[in-house]
């Protein structure tokens, strides 16, 4: 067996990168950054614009300020395992396409996808041609780049245990690679319970011999905290954990990554971002679809699993850690892990759990879950849930985090909430009328669809009474910037081939979210809580509204309206 060797693979760890790489200069470079206001801090970053200012594209910007002087002579190999699969057609490929398209790939690379299905390279670009569709704001070349992506795409079909399959894609890839450094960045996008047979293969018989060997895991990393330790160590025995880039595509989103800048590039809203200002925080995820086609999937997870512990937990931590020393990834990811493990233990009473029944409306009928032939009858795994969790530090003692996921509702939607407190003897409580709760300002980061940002306040109407009305200071993303936003993918493919890990799942997170939910998840399991039904397409169980209203919250989404320009 050849081990992976652990001096080599450090030595091609990649280099710092965070703010240093070219992609994030390069916004220095847009017309925004042009009108923003002379500070110390932007003066090396604005020299480096100036230094830049003739260079157009994000390839030149790359190409100029490379620290690699062996960047042209090394290839950059990506490896779809699981190439047949749904991820992979809707997601992956698409996202490779549009990083290609925005000339962001290495100048050598190639796509190979691995899975056992049998096809030939023409009819891997068949299927992947399917599933490429070109920025709405940029068609120009589309068929052309189309068909030059598709060229530096090629297919081994093979098993998932089968070092002689991995050791043939090694062949190939060497072939591809042309005596060039090599790196190889593997994208696991094949069922969990294969996850480790394909990085033993892999590391054994593919990996690079002079360059990085990085791996992406998709989730589920396991369905517990012992679990998901098992397959730490599992995977630890071929790979160290630099190599490991656990994925949480939410931490991929435009409004998640621009967390940081809202809090720390803006005065106006770090000082209140405490106990002291804040209420209640919330975090909204609906969609209005259910488990249809991955029910077999999703029986074994349920809502918890799939969307609280990762992407709303990942939000949160975001949302409440303290100011990092810089964005370097140990930096930031230190900060989360701190969040984490401040948190109280979950306790059950203060979960809710619901699972959607059938319904019909103008004249259509809507199935239950568990009418999926791949769903157990009778399961009782929820598909909805809302939790209130509490971080026991001193910035946000006693403040309820309001979480809420679920599927078949009535809106696709995710979003955070953030309810201030009651302004300390209102001057015009009396033009409120008497629910001063509509009074309070809130936040409203709308992660999608349709991103933006806004503020609640109380304004004057305009007129001769002194009436006060709500009103919205709104960012709506869509009137304010024309370029369209990336899929999320894009941005941590590229993060995983840059070597930025800033938004991957370290392994102490992913320990430390486990603990919180695992209690929990056990007690719903060994007491068969039943969840409550609710009717497809509609808000949910009102069982949330109780859990919310015991710690003195109102859901914002329900009378929201939600402004656009
Ligand atoms: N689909 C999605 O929207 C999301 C998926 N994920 C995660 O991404 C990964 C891939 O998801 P997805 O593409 O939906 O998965 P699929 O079920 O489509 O599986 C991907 C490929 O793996 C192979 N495969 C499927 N089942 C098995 C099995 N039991 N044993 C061995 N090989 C199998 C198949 O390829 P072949 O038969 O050709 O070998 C299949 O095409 C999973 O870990 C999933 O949890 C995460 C977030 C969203
Ligand atoms: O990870 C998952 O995310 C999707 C929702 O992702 P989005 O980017 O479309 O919001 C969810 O449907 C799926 O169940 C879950 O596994």
């Amino acid at each position: 067996m050849i081990m992976i060797d652990k001096a080599a693979s450090k030595k091609f760890l990649p280099k710092k990168i965070s703010l240093q790489s070219p992609r994030y200069w390069n916004v220095l470079n847009t017309q925004d950054a042009a009108t923003a206001s002379p500070s110390e801090n932007v003066t090396p970053l604005k020299k480096l614009k100036d230094d830049l200012s003739s260079i157009a594209s994000i390839k030149e910007v790359r190409e100029a300020t490379s620290f690699d002087s062996n960047e042209h002579d090394s290839t950059v190999s990506i490896i779809v395992v699981g190439a047949s699969g749904d991820l992979a057609k809707k997601k992956i490929f698409p996202a490779l396409f549009a990083l290609y398209y925005e000339d962001c790939l290495p100048k050598h690379f190639t796509v190979f996808g691995y899975a056992r299905s049998k096809m030939t390279d023409a009819e891997l670009r068949d299927m992947v041609s399917r599933t490429l569709t070109c920025r709405i704001d940029k068609r120009e070349n589309c068929s052309e780049k189309m068909e030059q992506f598709l060229k530096r795409c090629f297919y081994h079909s093979g098993q998932y245990d089968s070092e002689k399959n991995f050791a043939e894609l090694g062949t190939k890839l060497r072939d591809h690679e042309g005596g060039r450094v090599s790196n190889r960045l593997f994208y696991l996008s094949i069922p969990p319970n294969i996850f480790t047979e394909v990085v033993k293969c892999a590391s054994n018989s593919a990996s690079s011999a002079n360059g990085w060997t990085r791996v992406i895991v998709e989730k589920p990393f396991g369905r517990d905290a012992e679990s998901s330790a098992a397959l730490t160590r599992d995977l630890k025995q071929y790979l160290v954990e630099d190599q490991i880039f656990r994925i949480d595509h939410y931490l991929g989103k435009e409004l998640v990554e621009n967390l940081s800048v809202l809090r720390f590039s803006n005065l106006i809203f770090e000082p209140l971002w405490s106990r002291q200002y804040i209420r209640n925080v919330q975090f909204i995820f609906s969609e209005d679809f259910g488990t249809e086609g991955r029910g077999g999937y999703f029986d074994n997870y349920g809502i918890i699993r799939d969307i609280m512990q990762n992407h709303l937990l990942q939000i949160l931590a975001l949302f409440a850690m303290e100011t990092p020393v810089s964005l370097d990834a140990e930096d930031v990811r230190n900060e989360k892990v701190k969040v984490l493990r401040s948190m109280k233990p979950l306790q059950l009473e203060n979960v809710v759990v619901g699972q959607y029944k059938s319904h019909t409306k103008g004249g259509v009928t809507y199935p239950a879950y568990t009418d999926d032939k791949t769903v157990p009858k009778g399961s009782l795994t929820p598909t909805f849930a809302a939790a209130a969790l509490f971080i026991n530090n001193a910035r946000w003692d006693g403040v309820p985090f309001l979480m809420k996921a679920g599927k078949a509702l009535h809106s696709k939607i995710a979003e955070i909430r953030v309810q201030f407190r009651h302004v300390p003897g209102n001057l015009f409580n009396r033009s409120f009328g008497t629910d001063l709760d509509r009074a309070t300002n809130e936040l409203v980061i709308r992660v999608q669809p349709d991103e933006g940002i806004y503020l609640k306040i109380n304004n004057k109407v305009p007129g001769l009474a002194m009436r006060l009305d709500r009103s919205n200071l709104n960012l709506h993303y869509a009137a304010r910037y024309s370029k369209e936003i990336p899929d999320a993918y894009e941005r941590l493919l590229l993060d995983a081939i840059e070597g930025e890990r800033r938004l991957f799942i370290r392994s102490d997170e992913l320990d430390a979210a486990w603990a919180l939910f695992t209690p929990v998840l056990k007690e719903l399991e060994e007491k068969k809580v039943m969840p409550e039904f609710y009717p497809y397409g509609s808000r949910g169980p009102v069982g949330a509204h109780y859990l919310a209203a015991r710690h003195n919250v109102q859901w914002g989404d329900i009378s929201a309206e939600h402004p656009q320009v």
